[in-house]
């Protein structure tokens, strides 16, 4: 049987990040294949515009006229800041922040559902040592709030990348617009989803930023390549990055590891599906899906056009740390009710601060389906049993693009899946049900 072709979609964290470049880099940048989606297109784009680029966009291609000196807010004399929405997106709202603050003037920044509940302090604490003033509008430490800034003024930074990613990712890209240059380092106990920082500075790079990296080797501090850094520890690594300005260009998206995930975990479950459009060599830390995938025991092969291809074989539980690759877990949790035997996911306790609770969510979609789920301070641990066939199962999704999307999974153990807001899928893959459909026909 021939397998089913998909086209990944563009990846949301690149489409992010070169939006961010693109915006900064005085002149004029071509973008191919940007990510059109609820959090790229219609919350980074329009947050830049606010901060003074200007954009045309038809569809994923998308002409960018970078700002001329760095973001614009408002100034002392306007009664009102410059709204930056960020709707539910924490990586528009945690990139932006630190943007924005590298810029002039005062920008309010809300967004929308979840992310009012979404932790911001360890970001802004830093941007507070960097001469930034927060005024908070509800709790402190959360959206909404007013920022008034000078600019950063550089020289050393610290910030914990215990609970995300962002915060880092977000000094970095802004860290080029500093007075002086920035030196930045990991402090807290543990690092989570490092390869979004390596997606950072690929951009960095890719937009003539010039950074260096360096780890600690023994007493002294080495020059690194950033492509060797594979998890960075806290203490164990620094960036130094120059005052500069991002140069424009042409720039072309690649395919999504994350969002692939669903569809690469269908070939897994039931029958070979091939995708096209995904780096084997991406930077990208959710390309270990095809890792994983395998370890339950599905094959994979790369042909020689770049087309990869997973089918099914005798799938068995798995024990995996998955703290480098959160947001592939609720796709390889539904995969596991598929296995025999038990799956343990570990080091994903910062699923509890994303667009849902998703160490929860997960775990109610696997009572739905009346298999047994423990959930652990920091995982899950799942018992699967046979999946209810040919019944209706009503799935809550908390609003949470990755909770529809991998539910919908279960439809292929023959579960009639009843998602209660499917369109919440439009956050990172408006048309992910059209894509799946063609699972389902085979063709
Ligand atoms: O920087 C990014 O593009 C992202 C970082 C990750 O968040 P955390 O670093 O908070 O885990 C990931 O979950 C999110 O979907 C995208
Ligand atoms: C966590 C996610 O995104 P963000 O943090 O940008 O809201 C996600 O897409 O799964």
């Amino acid at each position: 049987m021939q397998p089913v072709t998909i086209s990944a979609p563009a990846s949301k964290s690149v489409s992010h990040r070169a939006l961010i470049a693109a915006a900064l880099a005085p002149g004029e940048s071509e973008l191919s294949g940007v990510l059109v989606s609820n959090d790229t297109t219609g919350a980074t784009l329009p947050c830049l515009l606010a901060m003074g680029a200007t954009f045309t966009r038809d569809g994923g291609d998308v002409r960018v006229r970078g700002m001329a000196d760095g973001p614009r807010g408002a100034t002392a004399d306007s009664s009102k800041p410059v709204l930056l929405d960020v709707g539910e997106s924490g990586t528009t709202c945690r990139l932006l922040t630190a943007i924005a603050a590298a810029g002039r003037g005062a920008f309010e920044v809300r967004g929308a559902g979840r992310m009012h509940q979404r932790p911001m302090a360890e970001l802004t604490t830093e941007l507070h040592s960097q001469g930034v003033d927060f005024q908070w509008l509800e709790k402190v430490g959360y959206l909404p709030f007013v920022m008034r800034t000078e600019g950063l003024r550089g020289g050393p930074a610290a910030v914990s990348l215990e609970e995300s990613s962002q915060y880092l990712s977000g000094l970095l890209l802004a860290a080029p617009l500093a007075a002086k240059p920035m030196q930045l380092s990991i402090s807290g106990a543990k690092v989570v989803s490092w390869p979004y920082v390596a997606l950072s500075l690929q951009v960095m790079e890719d937009f003539g930023i010039p950074f260096t990296v360096e780890t600690r080797q023994g007493d002294a501090w080495q020059p690194t390549p950033w492509r060797e850094v594979r998890a960075a520890e806290p203490g164990k690594v620094r960036f130094i990055v120059q005052p500069s300005r991002y140069a424009a260009r042409a720039y072309t998206v690649e395919g999504d590891w994350s969002n692939a995930s669903y569809f690469l975990g269908a070939g897994a479950v039931s029958r070979a599906v091939a995708m096209t459009g995904l780096r084997a060599d991406s930077v990208q830390g959710d390309r270990a899906i095809l890792r994983i995938l395998q370890n339950f025991g599905a094959s994979v092969i790369w042909d020689s056009a770049g087309t990869v291809s997973v089918s099914p074989g005798e799938l068995h539980g798995i024990d995996v740390d998955m703290g480098q690759c959160p947001d592939l877990v609720p796709t390889v949790a539904m995969v596991a009710l598929f296995a025999k035997g038990e799956t343990i996911i570990r080091n994903v306790a910062h699923l509890r601060i994303k667009e849902s609770d998703r160490l929860e969510a997960v775990a109610g979609a696997i009572r739905a389906v009346d298999s047994q789920v423990e959930v652990l301070p920091d995982g899950l641990r799942i018992a699967p049993r046979a999946l209810p066939t040919g019944k209706s199962v009503d799935f809550a999704t908390h609003s949470d693009h990755r909770m529809a999307m991998s539910f919908t999974l279960l439809r292929l153990g023959g579960v009639d899946v009843r998602l209660d807001d499917p369109r919440c899928v439009a956050k990172s893959f408006p048309g992910f049900f059209e894509e799946w459909a063609k699972v389902e026909q085979g063709t």
